[in-house]
């Protein structure tokens, strides 16, 4: 079952109008192979679209441009195609898809036209040399994103054909010469073109008629109530009932039938969308709820613990999105190093060997997602140079929050394979220094190989097991706790997910998550100048990792408080979960979601870590102030003590030096110097 997964391009990651909460799957389910088709193909007549509405001069440059390495269209090509123009209110539902799916529907063409009138050099290198890293990078570089540009014959061949279907008589499309309908329409009316003519008006005005009613329709039914619109649900117009117990019997013996059990599941989410009027009656909500879960358990081939544990995060509808967006791969982007290029020479180094790629969204200046490549992104000299990281959108997001100031010390508590590790070196411009943890040794190989490759030169890599700080080392201006998970956010990465995490897993992982925050927020200074800060994040969407882990901290060290994460984008984190009521600043964490911001799913928090000493917080069910002591925790481990450390560079370098066949100093004499420096 987890391998139905259907692959193919999709809008860049990229801060969405959040889904409301109640909003209904409509025609979803069962539909995805549709769906897909439907999304390229409107992927690819958009910027065709474009090229219709703009000049025939604007159209020759898209067309040349597009042609460009080995036929694949530039990132400028792209840029020089404008989104339709929104029409009227008309599309709403394409507007909702496209939410769906990760496509601003921002619509207006700022700064795409300007492209246009550039020729194909100065575009290309006009629009690359403003890819500084920086507010202008990102102004320049990720207007409309989503305009993806992946056909270049093909979406002539849509532009003829709509120009064909609806572009008025008369107009500036319609009289182009190279239309073959358009003989003798761009001219004057005459006796003999004037039938054809107005049987053409006739007929463009009768498709435009059809075109609004499907629509006026399908907007009647997506705002008809909370019934879903299901398609095709009721084709035979049989009623639906719930399997009897001994059916459910039957049908766990044998191989379920697929096409059953899709149908059913869509009937059941109908109905539990309009329960008082669709059910049948002596059935019970849970008993809808509990054949639905069994039935995605078995259509995505979830075990049944983890289907309902993931369907329990969501509205019904929802749910569904979410197991739908597990099933398809989330965008390939790769994360610039600045360490060792710019984004923009970077893109153009891609670009010349023929990778199709666009900058990822506004928030980030140093992603690119790519599109299609003709060699391994993996092994691009490029790549190899370490000027890239292949990395998650989703990953780059802790590492925003921790927001790393020049000359920091920085601890990344469980760091392998290092890519936010050498992010926050980036961040750091090489300065300060990063302590990159993982308690796997086999995996700080590749940590400490990315680190090379990526040419971080403030960065010590070691081995100890997170909760052995602050004991090893403390006193840090800001940890990142990239915590040990379940990978419930990445399942469409690991489909293993699925079928291998039982209950006891989320229990030890939650237990293990615990210790380590509490000992990641005693590693931060409270002192520090500059922050004083801890993120905490996991790759997994559920509660007991992630709102119950912060909820804890709070509660376990008073002296830390959340705080807005300053991402921008993203759904607040669970202030109240199936019973249970967190501390109202959980609100301040947040979630993201596969099927919501086209990425994998993630949780970030940001606690700002405070001297422990008599605070006041409120807060509580009652709102109520609680005075707190804090209990006294031995300072001198919390704290960093610069002679230890001292003690300890001198140590490394001593044996750096003997590894390089170099005469060490007598041990005595480096003791000596340290205790004149105390
Ligand atoms: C989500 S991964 C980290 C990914 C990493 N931050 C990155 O960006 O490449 C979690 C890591 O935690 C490590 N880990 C597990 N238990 C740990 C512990 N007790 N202390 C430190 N690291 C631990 C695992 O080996 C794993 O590499």
């Amino acid at each position: 079952m987890g391998g139905r997964r259907t692959k193919y391009k999709q809008p860049p990651p990229a801060p969405l109008q959040e889904l409301k909460q109640d909003r209904p799957s409509s025609k979803k389910l069962g539909k995805r192979k549709a769906d897909a088709d439907l999304d390229s193909e409107r992927v690819n007549t958009r910027p065709a679209k474009k090229a219709k509405e703009g000049s025939k001069g604007e159209r020759q440059k898209v067309q040349k441009a597009g042609k460009q390495h080995n036929g694949k269209p530039s990132v400028e090509s792209r840029k020089g195609v404008k989104p339709p123009a929104r029409s009227n209110g008309k599309s709403k539902k394409r507007e909702e898809e496209d939410e769906l799916l990760g496509v601003e529907s921002g619509g207006e063409s700022e700064g795409w036209e300007d492209m246009s009138d550039m020729g194909e050099e100065e575009v290309m290198v006009g629009n690359l040399s403003d890819m500084e890293s920086g507010q202008e990078d990102d102004d320049l570089l990720q207007k409309a994103p989503e305009e993806l540009y992946l056909g270049s014959d093909e979406d002539e061949e849509v532009t003829l054909f709509s120009k064909k279907v609806t572009s008025p008589p008369g107009s500036d499309d319609a009289s182009s010469s190279d239309d073959e309908h358009s003989e003798g329409e761009g001219g004057r009316v005459t006796m003999t073109n004037m039938e054809a003519r107005s049987r053409a008006l006739d007929e463009a005005a009768a498709r435009e008629a059809e075109l609004d009613l499907e629509e006026v329709q399908h907007a009647a039914a997506d705002e008809g109530g909370d019934d879903v619109d299901m398609e095709g649900d009721d084709e035979d117009g049989e009623p639906f009932h719930l399997p009897t117990a001994e059916e459910r019997e039957e049908e766990k013996k044998g191989v379920a039938d697929i096409h059953i059990v899709q149908r059913r599941m869509r009937r059941c989410v109908r109905i539990l969308s309009n329960f008082k009027k669709l059910a049948e009656k002596g059935r019970s909500r849970s008993e809808y709820v509990e054949q639905l879960i069994t039935d995605i358990a078995s259509y995505f081939g979830y075990n049944q613990f983890l289907a309902e544990k993931l369907f329990q995060l969501f509205s019904v509808a929802e749910a569904i999105e979410f197991f739908e967006a597990n099933e398809m791969s989330r965008p390939v982007t790769i994360r610039t190093n600045t360490l060792r290029t710019r984004r923009r020479d970077l893109a153009q180094a891609l670009i010349n060997r023929g990778v199709n790629l666009e900058p990822i969204g506004k928030w980030t200046n140093v992603g690119l997602q790519i599109f299609e490549s003709t060699v391994p992104i993996g092994a691009t000299p490029e790549y190899l140079a370490g000027h890239y990281m292949l990395q998650a959108a989703s990953s780059f997001l802790p590492v925003i929050a921790l927001g790393p100031q020049p000359d920091e010390r920085i601890l990344d508590m469980a760091s392998a394979p290092g890519g936010k590790a050498t992010h926050i070196s980036a961040l750091l411009q090489n300065t300060g220094h990063v302590f990159a943890n993982d308690t796997n040794k086999a995996r700080t190989k590749s940590l400490a190989a990315n680190v090379h490759r990526m040419g971080c030169k403030n960065v010590t890599v070691c081995s100890y097991d997170g909760r052995e700080f602050p004991k090893v080392m403390g006193g840090f201006d800001r940890v990142l706790l990239d915590a040990p998970c379940s990978g419930t956010g990445v399942i469409s990465k690991d489909s293993s997910v699925k079928v291998n995490k039982t209950d006891r897993d989320f229990t030890l992982l939650s237990h293990l998550q615990k210790q380590l925050i509490l000992c990641a927020i005693d590693s931060v200074s409270p002192e520090s100048k500059t922050g004083g800060y801890l993120v905490y994040s996991t790759c997994s969407v559920t509660v007991d990792e992630n709102e119950a882990v912060v909820d804890y901290a709070l509660k376990k060290r008073p002296n830390v408080t959340l705080v807005d994460t300053g991402i921008g984008f993203g759904r607040e984190g669970f202030t109240q979960y199936r019973g249970k009521t967190f501390h109202p600043s959980l609100s301040l964490t947040r979630r993201f979601y596969p099927h919501v911001h086209n990425m994998d799913g993630f949780f970030v928090a940001k606690f700002k870590v405070e001297k422990r000493a008599k605070v006041k917080r409120s807060g509580g069910d009652a709102g109520a102030v609680i005075d707190q002591v804090i209990d006294t925790v031995v300072e001198e481990d919390v704290r960093f003590d610069s002679e230890e450390d001292k003690k300890y560079i001198e140590e490394g370098r001593r044996r750096q030096m003997k590894a390089k066949g170099l005469r060490v100093p007598p041990r005595q004499k480096v003791e000596h110097d340290m205790s004149a420096a105390a």
